[in-house]
C-alpha cells in the first residue's frame, strides 16, 4: 500500500484537489492506496474543509511545509492554527521542516556570487535550517497539543531534536526516507550536472557522510518511527528547468521501487536491525500511526493479504535500467543490496513473482480511507487532556483604582513656572506609543532637571527609566 500526498494549489479548495487526485489515481493504481493531505493556506474554509476531509473522506494526516515561501509555506501562526485544527478532528499534523525564510535569504545571496548550480540547493539549507525548524514545529505541536510526525528526517540535528522530544515524552514521530538511508549529499558536489541535480530533494541529502548511519541508528533505537520515501521523481530534462539556477531544479528523488532493499542492506544486514525491526520501521509502525492497523501492517486472518516474500540472502544490483519506475535515473544506482522480494501479493493475488516480474492489473488497486484518533497517536494525548485541563485561579476581584494610560495627562501642577512648563509639553508624541517620549525629555535620571538652577522650583525625581512606566514626584 501507498499513501500518496494531495497537493492544493495555494487558494485551491481541497475537496477539488482531493477530487483531482483521486481522479489521477483511479485508473492506474496497482495497489491499494490512501491520501495524506497537504494545507499550503489557510483560513477558515480550509479549517471547515479539513474536517470534510476527515469524516467523508478518509484522510487523517495534514502536512505543512516550513519551506518553500512564497509558494506553499505557513507562518508559525498559521501552523498554530492547522495544529489546533487537526487535534480537534483527530488528524495528525506532519511537517516539512525546513526554515524557508532563511533558505530563500541565503539562496539570493548564493546566486549573486555565481553558485547556480545544485550544491547551491545545499549550501542555502545546512542542516541547521532543518534542524531549527523542527525544533520550533515541535514546540508549536507541543504549544497546541497535538501529535506531531516530521515527514523526511535528513539530518543528525533533525534528528537529535525528535529523539530529544521524544525522551521528554513529546508525541513526536519521526521519518528517514529510503534516499536519506542510502546515499549522501556529496553527489551534488559531482562535476556532471545531470547526476547532481538528480539528487535534489528538500530538506538535502547531507555532505557529512555519517549521516546515513546516524539516522538508521535512530530507527534501530526507536527514536525515528516509519520509514518512508517521499517518492517524487523527475526526468533529467524536467530536472534542467534549474540548469542556470538551482532554485528552479525540481525537488524530489525516487524511493518506493528500492526502500525495502536499502533498509534491509544497511539495517538488517549491518546488523543494526533484526528482521522483526524491519518489519516495524517498513510497515507495522506507519499501518499503526496512520490508523490502518491490523487490517494493514500484520499477516493475520482478517488482515489483507498483502505479503511480500523475502529472501535475506539473494541479492540485486540496483539500476535505472532494470528498475520499473518511470524515471530515467535511479540516485541508488550501482549498490548491490542483501534482500530481494521473490513474490508480492497485494489483495490476496501474485504481482511480483521470479524475484522481479511485474504482472499488476492498473485501477485494481483500492482507496482505503482512514480514521481519525488513531490509538497510536492520540491516546496519550487524551488521557494528557484529561489531566491537564487549564484552571484560573480563584482569588478576590481587584476592587482599587484602575488608571487608564492612554488618557490625557492631568494639569499640569501650578508651581512650575510657565516658560519651563511650555518646555515640557513641547516634546514630541513617540509615534510607537502615543505617549511622549522620555529619551528626548529634560529630564535626567540623576534627577537633575531641566530647571534645577530656579531658586524655589521644587525638585523632581524619575521613578523607572525612561520608556518604561515612569512616575515624577515633587
Ligand atoms: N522531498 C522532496 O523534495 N519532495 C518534494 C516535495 C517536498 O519537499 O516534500
Ligand atoms: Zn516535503
Amino acid at each position: 500500500m501507498i499513501l500518496d500526498f494531495i497537493i492544493p494549489r495555494r487558494g485551491q479548495s481541497l475537496l477539488e484537489a482531493y477530487d483531482q487526485w483521486k481522479a489521477w489515481a483511479e485508473p492506474k493504481v496497482c495497489c491499494d492506496y490512501s491520501f495524506h493531505m497537504a494545507v499550503t493556506w489557510w483560513n477558515d474554509k480550509v479549517g471547515e474543509e479539513m474536517e470534510t476531509m476527515v469524516k467523508e473522506r478518509g484522510v487523517n494526516s495534514f502536512k505543512m511545509f516550513m519551506a518553500y515561501k512564497d509558494v506553499m509555506m505557513l507562518n508559525d501562526a498559521e501552523m498554530y492554527q492547522v495544529f489546533c485544527r487537526c487535534k480537534e478532528i483527530g488528524g495528525l499534523a506532519q511537517v516539512h521542516a525546513e526554515n524557508g525564510d532563511l533558505i530563500d535569504e541565503c539562496s539570493k545571496k548564493l546566486i549573486a556570487l555565481g553558485i547556480t548550480g545544485p550544491e547551491g540547493h545545499a549550501m542555502c539549507r545546512p542542516e541547521e535550517v532543518e534542524g531549527e525548524a523542527t525544533n520550533r514545529a515541535v514546540t508549536i505541536a507541543n504549544r497546541a497539543g497535538c501529535p506531531l510526525y516530521v515527514v523526511h528526517v535528513m539530518s543528525r540535528a533533525a534528528g537529535d531534536v525528535v529523539s530529544a522530544a521524544r525522551k521528554e515524552g513529546k508525541v513526536v514521530f519521526g521519518e528517514p526516507i529510503a534516499a536519506g538511508l542510502g546515499v549522501d549529499g556529496t553527489n551534488y558536489w559531482d562535476k556532471d550536472w545531470r547526476h547532481a541535480a538528480a539528487y535534489v530533494l528538500g530538506p538535502p541529502l547531507r555532505p557529512d557522510t555519517s549521516t546515513p548511519g546516524y539516522l538508521m541508528d535512530l530507527l534501530a533505537n526507536g527514536d525515528l518511527t516509519c520509514v518512508g520515501t517521499d517518492n517524487c521523481t523527475f526526468n533529467a530534462n524536467q530536472k534542467a528547468l534549474g540548469k542556470d539556477d538551482f532554485r528552479k531544479i525540481p525537488n524530489g528523488v525516487n524511493g518506493v521501487e528500492d526502500r525495502m532493499s536499502i533498509v534491509w542492506e544497511k539495517g538488517v544486514h549491518s546488523g543494526k536491525l533484526d528482521e522483526n525491526k524491519f518489519v516495524a520501521v517498513t510497515s507495522t509502525n506507519a499501518a499503526k500511526v496512520f490508523n490502518l492497523y491490523p487490517r494493514k501492517g500484520r499477516i493475520a486472518v482478517g488482515s489483507d493479504a498483502d505479503i511480500v516474500v523475502w529472501d535475506p540472502q539473494a541479492t540485486r544490483k540496483i539500476s535505472a535500467s532494470t528498475h520499473h519506475q518511470a524515471v530515467d535515473f535511479n540516485i541508488f544506482e550501482g549498490q548491490v543490496c542483501h534482500g530481494v522480494a521473490v513474490y508480492v501479493l497485494s489483495q490476496g493475488k501474485v504481482v511480483v513473482e521470479d524475484g522481479g516480474h511485474v504482472k499488476v492489473t492498473q485501477g485494481a488497486g483500492k482507496y482505503i480511507p482512514r480514521k481519525p484518533f488513531s490509538d497510536y497517536v492520540y491516546k496519550r494525548i487524551k488521557v494528557r487532556d484529561g489531566l491537564n485541563q487549564p484552571k484560573a485561579v480563584e482569588r478576590e476581584p481587584y476592587k482599587g483604582p484602575v488608571i487608564d494610560l492612554n488618557a490625557e495627562p492631568q494639569e499640569e501642577p501650578k508651581r512650575v513656572a510657565p516658560s519651563v512648563a511650555a518646555e515640557f509639553e513641547s516634546r514630541p508624541i513617540s509615534s510607537r506609543h502615543g505617549h511622549r517620549d522620555l529619551h528626548a525629555s529634560g529630564f535626567s535620571l540623576s534627577g537633575r532637571q531641566i530647571d534645577d538652577n530656579r531658586g524655589n522650583t521644587p525638585h523632581r525625581r524619575v521613578l523607572a527609566p525612561p520608556g518604561g512606566a515612569s512616575s515624577i514626584q515633587f
